[in-house]
């Protein structure tokens, strides 16, 4: 059964997959010219977005898009799975109209243009594939991260659906945002999250006292600036997730 302590737990271990993806990530500098408009002949676009859009297919073909967890960023003319889909044990948790709910265009395009400067240091090692190999990691953990919001707000809905009803009848935005948001809740995933990257990023010694991440060892021994992690939680992790929340629910009594 699933329920709001089972889909907190699910959003607490997927923390741990942000934060290491993005401490993998700032192993590489900037390396901006995987982001820039290519002139390999036959690339329209960035390297970045080929090399994505090259392992949506991919992965369409394999199946990973029939997960109702799972967005593709660029899910115009994906190939059809190669091998059947098993027939579900279990009904759809979900309502149908969630596959309509994709918020990767804005996870993208606040990646790369805000997150990124954040936690890498300028400069161009001309590792892109390692690269752009880390960046999928980032943006797959944080879209599946926010794409969960249809989860919680299938869980938030069955547990008072006289209380979500009214304002989704009324298709009151305001109104589920307050309905749905913990303002208690997200201050402690905010310093959870900043703990979780100060503890991954130290340097473990078993014989020395000085691996740590605190005080004079910050800057050696940190492979991320723990701060980054609070605020990507704080200004797009959780309201894209309840921007998720909001935009299913609108849809949650279609017919
Ligand atoms: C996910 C939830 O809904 C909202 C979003 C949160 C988040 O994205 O972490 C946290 C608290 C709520 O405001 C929740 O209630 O757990």
């Amino acid at each position: 059964m699933i329920d709001l302590e089972r889909v907190r737990k699910s959003l607490i271990r997927q923390e741990d997959s942000i934060v290491f993806s993005l401490i993998e990530r700032a192993k590489f500098p900037s390396n901006s010219s995987l982001y820039k408009s290519s002139e390999i002949p036959g690339l329209d676009g960035s390297l970045i977005h080929y090399i994505l859009k090259e392992t949506e297919i991919l992965h369409s073909k394999i199946g990973r898009y029939e997960s109702p967890e799972e967005h593709p960023f660029f899910p115009d003319g994906l190939p059809l799975p190669l091998i059947p889909t098993p027939p579900a044990k279990s009904p759809e948790f979900l309502h149908a109209a969630a596959s309509a709910v994709n918020m990767n265009s804005t996870i993208w395009k606040f990646y790369l243009e805000e997150l990124l400067p954040l936690f890498t240091k300028e400069g161009d090692d001309g590792s892109y594939a390692c690269t752009a190999a880390c960046d999928i990691n980032c943006l797959q953990a944080l879209s599946r991260r926010i794409h969960y919001g249809k989860f919680v707000a299938e869980v938030k809905f069955r547990d008072a659906p006289e209380e979500y009803g009214p304002a989704i009848r009324a298709q009151d935005r305001d109104a589920l945002m307050k309905l749905l948001t913990f303002t208690d809740v997200e201050e402690m995933v905010k310093k959870r999250v900043e703990k979780k990257a100060m503890i991954f990023s130290q340097e473990v010694n078993i014989n020395e006292k000085d691996g740590d991440c605190n005080g004079s060892n910050k800057q050696q021994n940190c492979k991320i600036d723990a701060s980054v992690l609070s605020r990507l939680y704080g200004e797009w992790v959780m309201p894209l997730t309840k921007l998720v929340q909001v935009e299913y629910l609108l849809r949650r009594l279609d017919k």
